[in-house]
C-alpha cells in the first residue's frame, strides 16, 4: 500500500487516504468524506468544488483488500441459512435474523476467525432465542487495508466449518403432550399449576398443546399414559412432579418404564436440578421437577427452545449448561437480557 497524488479527475475508484473536511468561517465542519471513502464519479464536482485540485489516495498493492470490501466477503462467508447481513460501514457488516428462531453458533470456528489478524467476528451468546430482524453479529477488520489471505483465511474457516459461523434454526410447529403427575392434583385435591405453566411456554413458540393428562403417583400407570402421549403423535413430552426424593417422587422410574432412553437426570441449572431429559424413540422426554411451576424462569426456557427448533439436546448439552446456569433471581426477572443459561458453550 503506497500514498499518492493524484489529479482529483483521475480519483474515480481509488481509496481516499485522509479525512476531507468543509471549512466554512474558520470553522471545521466534520468530515465530507472520510479516510478509507472510495471516489464515485459523482464527488468529482464536489471535491473541484471545495477547491481541491489534487488528492492524497492509497494505492493498493496487488494482494490488499479494502475494509469496506473485506466486511463484505466476510459477512457473506459467516451468514448461514436464515441469517441477512447488511453494510458495510467503515467495514462493519451486520448480521440479523430473518426470522423468528434460536441462533446457532459454531464456537470453534467463531474463533478461530478471531485469531486471525485484524478481523473481529462478535456475536450474541450461541442458542439465544431471536426474534426476526434482531442484531445477531457484527463482523469488521481493524485496518484500512488487510491483507487478501486473511481474507481468504476467514472464508476457509467458514468454508471448512460446513458454510455458515452464524445461523438460526426455526422454530417448529410440533405437538407438545404432558403428563401432570401427583397424586394430590389426581385426586383434585389442589388445582392443577403446571399444566398453564406448560401451555403459555409452548405456545409462545408456535407450536400447540396436543393433550394433558393427569397421573397419581404410580410409575406403572405414567408410564402408559406416557406411552399414550407418544402414540397419538406426540412430539414431545413433559412429566412433571415426583422428579425429587421423597418416596412417592417415582417420575424418573416412570419415564424409564416407559422404554425411554435417559440422556441426563440432573441438570447443571437451577432452578432445574432435578430435571430429567430422556428419549423415547426420537421423541424427547422432558420430566420437570416441581421448580419448574415455582419458578418463572426455569432449565424447561434453556430446553425446550432447543427441542422446538428440532435439535437433538444431548448429555452434553446439559453439561455445558453448568457456566451461567446459576439464576441470579433478580427481584425483577429481566430473562433473557441476563447471564442465566448464557455459559460458554
Ligand atoms: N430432601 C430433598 N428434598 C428436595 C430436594 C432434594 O434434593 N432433597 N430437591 C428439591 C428440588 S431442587 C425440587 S425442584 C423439588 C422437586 O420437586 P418434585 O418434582 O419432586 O415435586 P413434588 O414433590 O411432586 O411437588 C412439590 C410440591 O409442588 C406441588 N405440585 C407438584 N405438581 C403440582 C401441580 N401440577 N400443580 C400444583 N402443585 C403441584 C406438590 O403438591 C408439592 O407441594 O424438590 C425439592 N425437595
Ligand atoms: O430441581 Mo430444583 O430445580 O433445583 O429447583
Amino acid at each position: 500500500m503506497k500514498l499518492q497524488t493524484i489529479k482529483v479527475e483521475e480519483a474515480v475508484g481509488k481509496v481516499l487516504s485522509h479525512d476531507i473536511t468543509q471549512i466554512v468561517k474558520g470553522e471545521a465542519k466534520g468530515a465530507l468524506f472520510k479516510k478509507g471513502h472510495i471516489i464515485r464519479p459523482e464527488d468529482v464536482p464536489e471535491l473541484l468544488r471545495l477547491g481541491k485540485e489534487n488528492i492524497y489516495i492509497l494505492d493498493l498493492d496487488h494482494g490488499d483488500v479494502h475494509e469496506d470490501e473485506a466486511g463484505v466477503r466476510l459477512g457473506e462467508a459467516v451468514t448461514g441459512e436464515w441469517v441477512t447481513w447488511s453494510g458495510p460501514k467503515e467495514s462493519r457488516v451486520n448480521m440479523h435474523a430473518a426470522c423468528d428462531g434460536l441462533l446457532k453458533i459454531n464456537i470453534p470456528a467463531l474463533e478461530a476467525i478471531n485469531e486471525l489478524p485484524d478481523v473481529i467476528l462478535s456475536t450474541l451468546p450461541n442458542n439465544t432465542v431471536v426474534k426476526e430482524g434482531e442484531l445477531l453479529a457484527g463482523t469488521k477488520v481493524i485496518p484500512l487495508v488487510v491483507p487478501e489471505t486473511t481474507v481468504t483465511a476467514a472464508e476457509d474457516i467458514c468454508r471448512q466449518a460446513g458454510g455458515w459461523v452464524i445461523k438460526v434454526l426455526p422454530f417448529k410447529e410440533l405437538k407438545v403432550g404432558a403428563v401432570i403427575t401427583g397424586s394430590e392434583v389426581y385426586k383434585k385435591r389442589i388445582r392443577d399449576g403446571f399444566g398453564p405453566v406448560i401451555t403459555e411456554k409452548v405456545e409462545a413458540f408456535g407450536s400447540e398443546i396436543l393433550g394433558i393428562d393427569f397421573a397419581p403417583d404410580n410409575a406403572e400407570i405414567i408410564a402408559a399414559k406416557i406411552n399414550k402421549m407418544a402414540s397419538e403423535g406426540a412430539d414431545i413430552i413433559f412429566v412433571t412432579g415426583g422428579m425429587s426424593v421423597d418416596p412417592d417422587d417415582v417420575t424418573p422410574n416412570a419415564i424409564r418404564l416407559a422404554g425411554a432412553r435417559v440422556e441426563k437426570y440432573g441438570a447443571a441449572a437451577l432452578p432445574g436440578a432435578m430435571f430429567m431429559l430422556a428419549y423415547l424413540g426420537d421423541v424427547p422426554i422432558m420430566g420437570v421437577p416441581a421448580c419448574g411451576m415455582f419458578f418463572k424462569i426455569t432449565v424447561v426456557d434453556l430446553i425446550l427452545p432447543r427441542l422446538l427448533a428440532g435439535e437433538r439436546v444431548t448429555r452434553r448439552d446439559i453439561v455445558a449448561l453448568a457456566c451461567g446456569g446459576l439464576c441470579r433471581a433478580c427481584p425483577e426477572c429481566r430473562y433473557p437480557n441476563c447471564t442465566f443459561g448464557k455459559g460458554s458453550h
